[in-house]
């Protein structure tokens, strides 16, 4: 069983990972098979859509409805991350982010499944079922679950210059968000 212990990622210890997945009809069966092959690794698999194959289906919905319940067990405590699939991952990708408190990136390759946790603490992930065989996303997504962020404090700043702005929405609040934690840095020599 995969759980926090196991995958190391420092913010407690033997509480399973949830993992939402959401996809679109040329996502679907990729999405099919991480969902049985991450449950066997001992993750608690939920599942967003389709429910069936639909050529003329829309990523937005699914991939929202994963991205809003990363969101919602995250502000809840539970420990949770999302995978959303479509034939790039690009427009899954920006879906996902459109929810606030969700940083999702897009991974291609094993470097970019690291360090999206490492530097971005991501808390979603996009992959591309068209760019890649399923044995290669089941790599990059079990890399991407299994990677800590590194907490360091230049990356803490930067997510949090984000998260002021989506609050906020206006790249001043960014600008002062920026200035204050450099400043808060001064003191704190953090
Ligand atoms: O960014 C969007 C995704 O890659 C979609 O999965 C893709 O656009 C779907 O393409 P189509 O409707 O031609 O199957």
């Amino acid at each position: 069983m995969i759980t926090e212990r196991s995958s190391a990622n420092g913010r407690g210890a033997g509480t399973t990972y949830r993992i939402h997945i959401g996809a679109d009809h040329s996502g679907l069966e990729l999405s099919r098979t991480l969902q049985h092959e991450l449950a066997a690794l001992g993750f608690d698999v939920v599942d967003h859509g389709p429910a069936a194959c639909d050529a003329q289906d829309d990523y937005p919905a699914f991939c929202i409805s994963a991205a809003e319940s990363v969101a919602r067990d995250i502000n809840d405590n539970r420990h949770s991350l999302g995978i959303v699939i479509g034939g790039s991952g690009n427009g899954e990708q920006i879906a996902a982010n459109k929810v606030r408190g969700i940083r999702a990136a897009l991974v291609w390759n094993e470097s970019t499944a690291r360090v999206a946790r490492q530097h971005n603490d991501a808390n979603v992930i996009a992959l591309g079922a068209r760019e890649h065989t399923p044995e290669e996303c089941l790599k990059l997504a079990v890399l991407f679950l299994q990677e800590p962020f590194t907490q360091d404090s230049r990356h803490k700043r930067r997510i949090a210059q984000i998260a002021d702005y989506e609050t906020c929405l206006t790249p001043l609040a960014c600008e002062t968000s920026r200035r204050d934690a450099l400043a808060r840095m001064d003191r704190t020599g953090e």
